[in-house]
């Protein structure tokens, strides 16, 4: 079987959240830990490189004005579109997540930390969570994440909202989720609760 394949001898620990949730903030403190991380929104931007066979497919079915100048996708464009666009939005996911499962397999192969992070906003939908043996939710009411995520990217609530219903809602990722960091409230607050998860995964390893 392809190494890209094969499941992954060391702990992987699933770090889930939608969108605006934190996540980020979270794999830093992660990261500042020592621990490595592989991050499914930077996996998704690789696979659509320029050159890339998913960008040629992307430019062929959307048309090239979803590209910017330089070639590159242009992202808020694509953004709106599968957001708005449920068919779009299935035929960008049927292309992409396979490309993005086979690339994070790879990434955590890699990795050499005493455990390795595997974040990603569909960890549970997209079933990566079998990749894990244990998996941690970030946090926040919905009113949180609509607040934090449109003055983060400058968009408006509804688009914010549209992603959110794209996604699983908050009360099961709650019951699927082994540990749950509560990022509702200061970063101080969310460290503490990091610091100790920290100690916990390293007692899993
Ligand atoms: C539509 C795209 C081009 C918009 O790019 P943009 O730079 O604006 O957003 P970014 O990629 O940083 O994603 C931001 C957040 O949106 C949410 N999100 C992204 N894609 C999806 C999706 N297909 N379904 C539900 N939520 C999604 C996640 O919470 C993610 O953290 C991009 O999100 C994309 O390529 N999505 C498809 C790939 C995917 O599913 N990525 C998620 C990682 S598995
Ligand atoms: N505890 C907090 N208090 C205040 N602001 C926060 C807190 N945690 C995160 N933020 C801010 O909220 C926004 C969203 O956080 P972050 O980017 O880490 O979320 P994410 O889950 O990675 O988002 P996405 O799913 O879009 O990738 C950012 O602007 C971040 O600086």
């Amino acid at each position: 079987m392809p190494s890209n394949q094969t499941k992954v001898s060391k702990k992987i620990i699933g770090l889930t959240g939608g969108i605006g949730s934190g996540k980020s903030a979270v794999a830093n403190m992660f990261a500042a830990l020592g621990i490595e991380l592989v991050d499914a929104d930077i996996v998704a931007r690789e696979v659509v490189a320029i050159g890339s066979p998913a960008l040629a497919a992307i430019k062929q079915y959307f048309s090239e004005d979803f590209l910017n100048q330089d070639g590159s996708l242009n992202r808020s464009k694509l953004r709106e579109r599968v957001f708005s666009q449920a068919d779009d939005k299935l035929w960008l996911n049927n292309l992409l997540h396979p490309l993005i499962r086979s690339e994070i397999l790879a990434q955590l192969h890699q990795a050499s930390s005493p455990y390795v992070l595997l974040v990603a906003p569909l960890l549970f939908e997209n079933k990566l969570n079998e990749l894990c043996d244990h998996s941690v939710l970030v946090d926040v009411p919905v009113a949180t994440q609509l607040q934090r995520t449109s003055t983060r990217d400058n968009c408006t609530v509804e688009l914010v909202q549209n992603i959110i219903a794209a996604q699983m809602p908050r009360a099961q990722k709650q019951a699927l989720a082994d540990d749950t960091i509560d990022n509702s409230l200061a970063l101080d607050h969310t460290k503490k609760q990091v610091t100790a998860l920290h100690q916990k995964l390293l007692a899993l390893t």
